[in-house]
């Protein structure tokens, strides 16, 4: 299948057909789209929304300067009116010189394939619009620094790189996830390494570029490979649905437009990105996989909700800790209530090599993880690093084993809904998995919107 690229270059037709395939049964689990877009935008959206306004997951500690282990830096070398020449035969690492056609499956050079011909993109990069706002009140300071010595005082086992000296706190409400103008080759990269890195495509992929997987390939694969794949493109549709909805419509420079330039859904962009006629027919899987990474990252939080509900919430003012508690209780108490949660315990239970298949996830998932680190826009990093550790943090509450057995609730029926467990998540991971939540939330509310607009 070759990518025709003229088919972007069309018109967007007005039709309303990513919406008309988007009904129905989604796979891999019992339950419907129609269920999730009343359970969500009703009941979750609302809640999860005000819950993240709230301090303790407001501010998310993160490393964005670590150096993408993958490819010379792309940030540095794909800046616009960067002086010193990017990409020069010298400033770039030895292993990245281009003239060794051998490849290995070494970290370094996994995917250096593709980057040596990609660091003058310049024009995929617009630093205003990925321009990162670190500002964080001396008050919010103060405060902050007494989370830290709280923090520090208990045990931790988790690797994550909010402990690097580099990384920092970051208000999340200052940097809404939106667009951004991060795209073309570069963007392209960190997408095709991130689905190579799904070692799960149903074969050797015999496609000339895009669309990575066909989702008619699917049922060729099995089950765990499956979720692995649909969780990534549905994290991949909710990024997108994002950029469609907070869309640069006007720049500030524009006659009359705010100071800010002028912000809000683009349908035309959205159904570039989603109507079947545009993209060979994927889209509404694309969206479909938004609602199936919905369902997986919401069965995490009642799994380890009673965990959730006792953890301490601590920013070091009594009252706001107590208010957080409430409100993830009575999140929690609402998300026990859906009647058909999505059943790990039918994954990584096929004898031995269930093991071994688990143990690839979790590597696959890890070096994902990595790949965020090459993300060449600071705002795109900063989203994407929270969206893959609140994803890995839902899959670990999912996979570990570490959050089964325990007092299950069996009231429930076959699936025990809540599991008591000793296990402690890191602020980062727990701050990370719920802004996760929020953001799938928010992208299949903004369906909604997509879709009265066609209406
Ligand atoms: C980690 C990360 C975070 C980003 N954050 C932002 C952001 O905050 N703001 C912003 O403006 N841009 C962001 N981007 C860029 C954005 O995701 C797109 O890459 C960019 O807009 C270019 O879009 P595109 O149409 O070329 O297709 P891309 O989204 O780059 O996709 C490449 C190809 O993948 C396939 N594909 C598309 N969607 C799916 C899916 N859901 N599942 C499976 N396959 C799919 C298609 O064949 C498509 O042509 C981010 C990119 C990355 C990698």
């Amino acid at each position: 299948v070759s990518y025709d690229t003229e088919l972007f270059e069309t018109e967007s037709c007005d039709s309303n057909a990513c919406f008309e395939s988007l009904q129905g049964a989604l796979e891999d689990c019992t339950c419907n789209v129609d269920t999730i877009d009343y359970f969500n935008n009703v009941k979750i959206f609302p809640r999860i929304q005000s819950l993240v306004s709230k301090d303790y997951f407001r501010f998310y500690k993160v490393n964005l300067k670590k150096e993408c282990p993958f490819w010379a830096d792309d940030s540095r070398c794909a800046m616009k009116y960067c002086h010193i020449k990017p990409c020069s035969k010298d400033s770039v690492p030895q292993y990245a010189d281009g003239h060794d056609d051998h490849i290995d499956e070494s970290p370094a050079t996994k995917y250096l394939k593709e980057t040596q011909n990609e660091c003058m993109a310049d024009d995929d990069h617009n630093p205003d619009l990925g321009y990162l706002n670190m500002t964080i009140s001396p008050a919010s300071q103060y405060e902050i620094a007494k989370w830290s010595a709280h923090d520090n005082a208990l045990e931790n086992f988790c690797e994550s790189d909010d402990r690097d000296v580099d990384a920092e706190y970051i208000d999340l409400s200052l940097n809404p996830e939106r667009y951004t103008g991060y795209k073309g080759s570069s963007a392209h990269r960190i997408w095709r390494s991130i689905y190579e890195e799904n070692c799960f495509r149903p074969k050797a992929n015999p496609y000339s570029s895009f669309p990575f997987v066909l989702s008619s390939d699917l049922s060729n694969m099995c089950l765990e490979k499956r979720v692995f794949y649909r969780a990534i493109s549905g994290l991949h549709s909710s990024i997108n649905i994002h950029l469609c909805s907070k869309y640069l419509l006007s720049e500030k420079t524009a006659f009359a437009a705010p100071p800010e330039g002028e912000w809000g859904a683009n349908l035309v962009e959205f159904q570039r990105r989603f109507d079947p006629s545009m993209t060979f027919g994927e889209g509404p899987n694309w969206l479909k996989n938004l609602y199936f990474v919905y369902l997986l990252e919401m069965r995490a939080l009642a799994k380890a909700g009673p965990y959730f509900e006792h953890e301490e919430y601590y920013t070091g003012n009594h009252n706001e800790d107590e208010e957080t508690r409430q409100a993830i209780s009575n999140m929690l108490s609402v998300i026990y209530t859906f009647p058909e949660h999505f059943n790990e315990s039918s994954m990584f239970n096929k004898g031995i090599q269930a093991a071994t298949l688990k143990k690839e996830f979790r590597d696959h998932f890890r070096n994902i993880s990595r790949i965020m680190d090459c993300v060449g826009c600071d705002k795109c990093k900063l989203w994407g690093k929270l969206q893959i550790q609140g994803l890995g943090t839902a899959l670990k509450i999912l996979f570990s084993g570490r959050w089964d057995g325990g007092d299950a609730d069996p009231s429930v029926g076959p699936l025990p809904l809540r599991h008591k467990s000793h296990e402690r998540l890191q602020r980062t991971e727990i701050v990370a998995l719920f802004n996760a939540f929020a953001r799938l939330s928010n992208s299949i509310r903004e369906l909604e919107n997509f879709r009265n607009m066609l209406r």
